[in-house]
């Protein structure tokens, strides 16, 4: 990804907030306003840090206030008891959110989906708690209030214009910074660990190490917008940062849309300005004819681009927008019904509009530079002795819970060969891929790689080590483009010349002309080719291929077979999984038959297909 091309995402929301920056003293705004914009961007830059969660590693954090509420009292305590000036605490209030951050991670680690959710929202009551009860240190119910001195910049007096252009700098700069970061090799392991955990571990990205800091860099981003809250307010109130208002910095970044960046501001001018348009029969009337044409345009677009599918999916939004002009021209008083309208905008905006509201506008795709290939396959040739056995296994079994999937296993692998590993269904072959990449630790024996032991080595070491791996059930990283999945396969390998070569490990695979598309629009076919692309971006020394011909007929199986045979004369070693016996009977230098979790035989195409055990047990079925 090229972080030098601001594309359009970034580009249009720091122009819009420059020319706030020039626009809003000719509006003549009153202090009233101008807090009210400051508090936008505020909760613009939370929000921002909440994105590297619920956008970007998809998870659901209901405890980021905590983090706002902390990086605040931080600042707070430091002026009050240490008499350090609000405008230096910058690195302590970061420092606070992103240290309770990296502290609740390790019990998040531990956990998923609701069990996740409830883990940040005990988070949420543990300091919520705190800062309630904790009187000696935070006030307690009472608050903290700062001396006005605070809320200077070393004795100089802050206006609320000062305050707005503070926060309207921290906010681009914020923006800027998460710009960078998700638009860099780390956004992408974010990405990736997303859609597949044991794929980006496979590829030695390591998925809790991203995952600790995609929470690190929301509590920084909450801790700033925490410092920037003290700063301008002056006092703090423990319900200022309590359940309610996590649930609306997750509300308001669902709601202006995931993984962009101008959402957190729509996001957060929504939650904030909302209850005063609702308020005013005359600005509600403004704001449901506004929805309206919004709504109307987007249909409108969706329909000239995909037809009547894109046209359908905009209609139940479309009644509801026409439904709320009706309801603010009929009914008088709103005011009982705020609470209501609230909700039900909410829950139109996330259940119909997935992107939020930054999901309205046409889906820009910024003009890719086409990279070219560099000219070879792509393929990192194995260099040093090639050796007898690069990979050896000897008598593993792995028993779970009583039940043997493999039995006492034994075979090695020589460099720049094909050892085929055949066998009925339930044999333990996909097991064996499991236990070769550490997904799985055997029971007993012992697996050697390039004359080390694996045992003890994790998923990602082992990735490290030179093993990487395809998988029965594909694991492409389906929001990522192609070429950014061929990317990810390069994490730690990656410098200038990664694009020209990724091309060229698409080119080898055939996919060269999809290399824009997202990974999850490829065909079944494509996306197994497509994973041998990302297997072979982490420069294996040893390659397991877990059934890659399955789906795959005519040209396409010609193409696979052609494939193997390239990575092999590439001094790669290959284990291959695999149903269609031609493409084994073919490929294949030795053969291993896995029968009931234990080896039935071993030897060549030839040999193998003439033992009478074999043709008992598999081949003749
Ligand atoms: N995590 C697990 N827990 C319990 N049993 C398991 C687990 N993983 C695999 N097994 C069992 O181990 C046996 C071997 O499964 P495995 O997937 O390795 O077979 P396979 O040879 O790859 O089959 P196929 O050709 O159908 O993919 C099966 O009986 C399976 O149910």
């Amino acid at each position: 990804m090229n972080t030098k091309n601001f594309p359009f995402d970034i580009g249009i929301t720091l122009l819009a907030l420059a020319l706030a920056a020039v626009a809003v003293p000719l509006l003549q705004p009153s202090g009233y306003e101008l807090t009210v914009l400051s508090l936008i961007g505020m909760y613009a830059i939370a929000l921002k840090g909440l994105d590297f969660v619920t956008g970007y590693t998809g998870e659901v954090s209901v405890g980021h206030a905590a983090l706002f509420g902390l990086g605040a009292y931080a600042a707070g305590w430091t002026n009050l008891h240490l008499g350090l000036p609000l405008a230096l605490a910058l690195p302590l209030s970061i420092g606070a959110g992103a240290l309770a951050a990296w502290l609740i991670s390790f019990p998040l680690l531990r956990v998923n989906g609701p069990f996740l959710v409830l883990t940040t929202f005990a988070f949420g009551r543990i300091v919520y708690v705190f800062l309630s009860q904790a009187s000696d240190v935070t006030g307690g119910q009472s608050g903290m209030e700062l001396a006005p001195e605070a809320q200077t910049l070393f004795g100089h007096a802050m206006t609320s214009w000062n305050f707005y252009y503070l926060i309207l700098a921290s906010l681009a700069l914020a923006l800027l910074v998460a710009h960078w970061i998700v638009h860099s090799r780390t956004g992408r392991a974010f990405e990736a660990l997303r859609d597949s955990p044991i794929a980006t571990d496979c590829m030695g990205i390591g998925t809790a190490w991203h995952k600790q800091l995609a929470f690190v860099l929301s509590g920084a981003f909450g801790g700033l917008a925490g410092l920037l809250y003290v700063y301008s307010q002056g006092v703090l109130f423990p319900d200022s940062f309590g359940f309610e208002m996590s649930l609306m910095f997750l509300m308001a970044a669902l709601f202006g849309g995931r993984k962009s960046t101008f959402g957190p501001i729509l996001g957060a001018a929504f939650v904030v300005v909302f209850p005063d348009v609702l308020g005013n029969h005359t600005t509600f009337r403004i704001f449901a004819g506004l929805t309206l044409a919004a709504i109307a345009a987007s249909a409108a677009l969706r329909y000239r681009a995909t037809g009547w599918p894109g046209l359908r999916s905009m209609l139940v939004p479309l009644a509801f927008a026409l439904g709320m002009l009706a309801l603010s021209v009929w009914v008088e008083d709103l005011n009982e019904h705020r609470l209501a309208i609230y909700g039900a905008i909410v829950l139109m905006v996330v259940s119909y509009l997935g992107n939020g509201v930054m999901g309205l506008l046409p889906k820009y795709v910024p003009a890719h530079k086409s990279v070219p290939s560099d000219g070879s396959t792509g393929i990192r040739r194995v260099l040093g002795a090639p050796s007898a056995a690069l990979l050896d296994v000897r008598g593993v079994t792995m028993s779970f819970g009583g039940f043997n999937a493999m039995t006492d296993v034994s075979f090695s692998v020589a460099s720049g060969t094909v050892m085929a590993l055949i066998g009925p269904n339930g044999a333990g072959k996909s097991t064996t891929m499991n236990v070769l990449t550490a997904l799985y630790q055997p029971s007993a024996g012992a697996v050697f790689f390039d004359g080390a032991s694996l045992a003890n080595a994790k998923t990602t070491k082992i990735a490290m080590l030179g093993i990487s791996r395809t998988f029965q059930n594909l694991q492409v990283f389906g929001d990522l483009s192609v070429l950014d999945n061929v990317l990810a396969g390069m994490h730690h390998s990656i410098d200038k010349h990664a694009n020209g070569r990724a091309m060229a490990l698409l080119e080898t695979v055939g996919l060269a002309a999809h290399a824009h598309q997202l990974a999850r629009n490829l065909s079944y076919g494509q996306q197994r080719f497509l994973e041998v692309a990302r297997a072979l971006a982490c420069n294996p020394m040893l390659l397991l291929l877990d059934e890659p011909a399955a789906g795959l007929r005519g040209a396409d199986l010609a193409a696979l077979k052609a494939l193997i045979l390239l990575i092999k004369e590439h001094g790669i070693a290959v284990v291959l999984i695999e149903h269609h016996m031609d493409v084994v009977m073919e490929l294949s230098d030795s053969i291993t038959v896995l029968n009931f979790g234990q080896v039935l035989a071993r030897g060549s195409a030839a040999e193998i297909q003439a033992n009478q055990a074999v043709q008992e047990a598999y081949l003749g079925a």
